[in-house]
């Protein structure tokens, strides 16, 4: 089985694309070409599994604060450009023809792919020449998957940082626990940025929390026992996971950044 099942291609309320993807379950996605950025992700039963702020701005040139922002070419406040770089906020394009992916990207997936380029803009903010390739797909068992391809398309070399500024939705911080960070080091936000090593076994959350874990395993498990779901969270070339819990907010974004 081998489909690319766009389902349906929308507008928002800007007059932006959004394109929907349902795998044969009824499991689905939803990303919108503003910012290239998930916006939904529910199980076959209908269920959000990510969490959109009821404060999110939905007017370029805002980021929307919910679903998956894509940070990009700068994580955070490391680097001269703006807040997570400007990918966010940015129109894409779906790439019709993209160079092929592994086999695996492909099988047994409803998917879409989509491209940034930068502008002339963007060119005089980060003057290197780039095509972000983004494929966001659903398979066969409702899971999500990503796939990043940055090209340099001269020849001169640059750096960047990526990542996914995941916003799962969960029932009550207090209920959450996450396991594989374990003695791991880590940023601290809050604290200048200052290195720490994670003590705990499993971590919860009392208060608010902002990180960057060092060089964590590929598998990150998150566990809400109040409404009896798991997130399991593999990547794959993105060293370091980052995470921020707003508090009294019932949510937990987490992300992963290189
Ligand atoms: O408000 P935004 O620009 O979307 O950033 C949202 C969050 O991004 C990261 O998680 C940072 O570590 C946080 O400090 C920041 O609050």
């Amino acid at each position: 089985m081998d489909y690319s099942g766009v389902v349906e291609v929308t507008r928002d309320r800007n007059g932006i694309e959004e394109i929907l993807l349902r795998n044969p379950r009824g499991a689905s996605t939803r990303v919108s070409l503003y910012g290239g950025q998930v916006l939904s992700w529910r199980t076959d039963q209908g269920e959000e599994l990510l969490f959109t702020s009821s404060k999110a701005i939905f007017k370029p040139p805002n980021p929307v604060r919910g679903g998956i922002p894509i940070c990009f070419p700068q994580f955070g406040n490391r680097g001269a450009l703006e807040q997570h770089g400007f990918a966010r906020k940015k129109l894409w394009v779906v790439d019709g023809n993209p160079p092929p992916l592994h086999p695996n990207d492909s099988y047994g997936k409803s998917f879409v792919d989509l491209l940034l380029k930068p502008s002339e803009d963007d060119l005089k903010m980060w003057p290197h020449s780039f095509e972000f390739r983004l494929r966001v797909a659903i398979t066969a068992e409702g899971n999500l998957a990503m796939v990043s391809r940055i090209r340099n398309i001269n020849c001169k070399p640059f750096s960047f940082s990526i990542a996914y500024h995941t916003y799962l939705s969960i029932s009550d911080i207090n209920e959450v626990r996450v396991e594989g960070l374990e003695t791991l080091d880590y940023l601290d936000n809050l604290l200048r940025r200052e290195r720490f090593t994670e003590q705990g076994d499993t971590l919860t959350f009392e208060s608010e929390v902002d990180r960057v874990y060092l060089s964590s395993s590929d598998v990150i498990s998150v566990f809400d026992h109040q409404s009896k779901r798991t997130f399991q969270i593999r990547k794959k070339g993105l060293p370091d996971v980052g995470k921020t819990v707003y508090f009294p907010h019932p949510l937990l974004p987490f992300l992963f950044a290189s």
